[in-house]
């Protein structure tokens, strides 16, 4: 049986900066998967093709055994991009409400799944006020309200906790194992060596190559090191050795 995630040979340049080169990834259903990786090193690029909304210079994507772009697929998702994509003159109960509308979640669930949305990123007490009023931090649990609202079976969220204090961090990972345990694959982006401990796998991209996969542990083991940033260290200075040699 093929992963729930597979990606062949993918390759995306802009213009002629070629940021992907080859990669190749396989994520099995139910994984919570990271991908790390220096500013810069195409992480954010790699989610928009797995989900559908860049078209790589080269390679295949399926999810779920559907070639992507798939329009059935990409219902399935729940992505959190980098940057808000929130109306800021609407409230945000009138935020929640209309994404539940754009998934089609039917009328007589929409309430439900938007107290429970508000509820995971402890925003029930401010649903009444306009986005514009809002902190950096709350925008942010509200952008994951609306990428989980649809209970999608695979979410991706692009760096989801910056900005976000540790006591709601540690609840948003706990939502994050119970979604997980119901089924649900996540990926996450990180620049955070803390949460990229407590995914399952990790993929770190760099210089357009999967340089190094496997859990925190075996990373760790293989590279000889005691920490995940020692262990990237190492495999990041080998990768520019080897990129210079060319
Ligand atoms: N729309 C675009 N047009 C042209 N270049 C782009 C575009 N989006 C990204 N890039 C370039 O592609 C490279 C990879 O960017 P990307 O955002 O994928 O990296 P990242 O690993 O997510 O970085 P960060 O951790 O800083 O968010 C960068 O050099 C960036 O300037």
């Amino acid at each position: 049986m093929s992963a729930f995630i597979e990606m062949n040979n993918i390759a995306h340049s802009y213009n002629k900066e070629s940021v992907l080169k080859e990669v190749d990834l396989s994520i099995p259903e139910g994984q919570l998967f990271g991908l790390l990786g220096p500013s810069g090193s195409g992480k954010t690029t790699l989610v928009k093709i797995m989900i559908g909304l860049l078209t790589p210079t080269n390679g295949i994507i399926h999810i779920d055994n559907q070639q992507m772009p798939s329009f059935k697929q990409m219902q399935e998702i729940g992505y959190m991009a980098q940057s808000d994509a929130l109306y800021s003159e609407l409230t945000a109960r009138e935020n929640l409400y209309f994404f539940a509308s754009i998934y089609k979640i039917p009328k007589k669930q929409q309430k439900e799944r938007v107290t429970e949305a508000a509820k995971i990123v402890d925003l029930q007490d401010h649903l009444d006020k306009t986005l514009e009023k809002y902190s950096g931090g709350m925008k942010r649990r509200m952008s994951l309200a609306v990428a989980l609202l649809h209970q999608p079976n695979l979410l991706i969220l692009d760096e989801p906790t910056v900005g976000i204090d540790p006591v709601l961090r540690a609840s948003i990972w706990e939502e994050l194992r119970n979604m997980q345990k119901q089924g649900t694959t996540i990926i996450i982006t990180t620049h955070v060596m803390d949460e990229a401990e407590k995914c399952d796998n990790l993929a770190l991209l760099r210089d357009g190559y999967v340089i190094a996969q496997g859990s925190s542990q075996q990373l760790k083991s293989k590279s000889n090191t005691d920490t995940l940033e020692e262990a990237f260290l190492q495999y990041g200075g080998a990768a520019h050795a080897h990129s210079s040699n060319h």
